[in-house]
């Protein structure tokens, strides 16, 4: 079921991603079909500007053994490798030969020591512990390393029956996760792909003292799969023999502790810097996309963006379910069901939309007899009702009044109207139950 779950979850985030493959991609994915293999990076990605190669065993740079492989995203493949030198688990990414390598700078930019040093955002975005390029069969690839995280917190929920975090931890997490994006944005950074699948935990400091025999008795060996290609031809020399799924350090989200609540926000993959350029085009997935990235096509994405899809993601932590129906087939469902949940759309945009007389009569009024999944219903079905029935604990009135006022004000449908991440640190949500269980955690 896990396994499963973890599938649907990565289908999720890959079906977004492989649409709009990347800002910079200049990889055109094999057309040599594969015998399907569950819960592994895409196979026809093994081609010229894609994937490189890599074996469990191998020691990278002479330095990083790998031991087990962490995950993969459409740009790159993660692995768990001991560093030999400092005698510790590292993460190893592993950056698809296309990628524009950027990630690397941002992530040195925002974790430089004089950056920020007192904030506590700072310490929920990970420092890199050594940069690389790597050459192969299928070209040059950047290459980082990090501190392994245990699990996105997605597959956190994917992993669990509730799909809900207890209280006190979505409170902290979703306190941990506003205070990184508000340095970030301090930084000059949007980081531009804010999901659950990019919203890690950290690993506990005693998973270093275990050997690789002991981490394979606990957390499973790598299975290795056999890579055929479906015409039953030998593989090319840019594909590996044999392919990984991930290995799971993660925990069930219900199962979580408050102390074990700690974040990481991952992937500055499409991270940038407003300021100097213009980014137009969002690679968030269409549930938690900015509206104004469909109706505002020529006007450049910014910090606001980022807060839309923030606001997105604070309530997918508090939630069962996400704040837009995840099963959204093109962006008119997305905006109508933005209409049903947040009321008439800008005039502007109202009249722009094309595809609106599909669920409506007039601005914010659906066709009759239509079921209209309102903001207060959502909040009942999604975080109230889920959080009682699974005894995880409902927000009383007064928090979950101050929580919708939060979340609400970040779902302005235009930019101006939504706050900045400041502000929304110093919201009364925020400052009266995030905050505090994040301090609680703290000790
Ligand atoms: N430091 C890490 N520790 C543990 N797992 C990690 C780490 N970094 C990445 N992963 C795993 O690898 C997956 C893919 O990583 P990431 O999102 O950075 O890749 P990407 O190729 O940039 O993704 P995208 O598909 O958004 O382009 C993550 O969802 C996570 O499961």
């Amino acid at each position: 079921m896990r396994l499963l779950a973890r599938h649907l979850s990565h289908l999720r985030q890959a079906n977004v991603s492989l649409g709009q493959l990347s800002p910079f991609s200049t990889m055109l994915t094999s057309r040599v079909l594969y015998n399907h293999i569950e819960d592994v990076e895409r196979l026809e990605f093994y081609c010229k500007g894609g994937y490189h190669p890599i074996e469990i065993g191998r020691c990278l740079r002479d330095r990083y053994r790998v031991v087990h492989k962490l995950g993969f995203g459409t740009h790159s493949t993660t692995w768990l490798a001991q560093d030999i030198q400092q005698s510790e688990y590292v993460a190893v990414k592993v950056c698809t030969a296309d990628s524009d390598g950027k990630e690397v700078g941002i992530l040195a930019q925002l974790t430089e020591p004089t950056a920020g040093t007192a904030d506590c955002g700072k310490a929920m975005i990970r420092p890199v512990l050594g940069s690389y390029t790597v050459s192969g069969p299928n070209g040059t690839h950047p290459c980082f390393v990090t501190t392994p995280a245990r699990c996105s917190l997605a597959d956190a929920k994917e992993a669990s029956r509730s799909r809900l975090f207890q209280l006190d931890v979505a409170r902290s997490l979703a306190a941990q996760l506003v205070m990184a994006v508000a340095f970030t944005h301090d930084k000059g950074y949007v980081h531009g792909d804010l999901h659950l699948g990019n919203i890690l935990l950290q690993l506990t400091s005693k998973f270093n003292h275990l050997s690789d025999q002991q981490l394979y008795e606990e957390f499973g060996f790598p299975d290795p799969e056999i890579v055929r290609r479906a015409d039953g031809k030998p593989l090319a020399s840019g594909v590996p023999s044999h392919v990984f799924s991930p290995v799971w350090l993660g925990e069930a989200s219900d199962k979580i502790s408050l102390t074990e609540a700690k974040l990481v926000l991952s992937d500055f993959g499409v991270a940038f810097y407003p300021a100097r350029e213009s980014r137009f085009e969002s690679y968030m997935p269409l549930e938690m996309r900015p509206p104004e990235a469909r109706f505002e096509p020529k006007t450049p994405l910014s910090f606001a963006s980022d807060i839309w899809s923030l606001g997105c993601a604070i309530w997918a932590i508090l939630a069962q379910r996400s704040f837009l129906d995840s099963f959204l087939f093109s962006e008119d469902d997305a905006t109508g069901d933005q209409v049903d949940a947040l009321g008439p759309l800008p005039l502007e945009w109202w009249e722009k939309w094309e595809g609106r007389s599909k669920e409506f009569m007039a601005n914010g009024e659906p066709k009759e007899g239509r079921f209209v999944w309102s903001w207060d219903q959502r909040f009942e079905d999604s975080i109230q009702q889920p959080r009682r029935e699974t005894g995880m604990g409902a927000l009383d009135e007064e928090e979950g009044d101050a929580f919708s006022e939060m979340v609400r004000s970040m779902l302005s449908f235009k930019t101006r109207d939504r706050p900045n991440a400041r502000q929304v640190l110093n919201s009364s949500w925020m400052k009266n139950w995030a905050i505090p269980a994040y301090e609680k955690s703290r000790g």
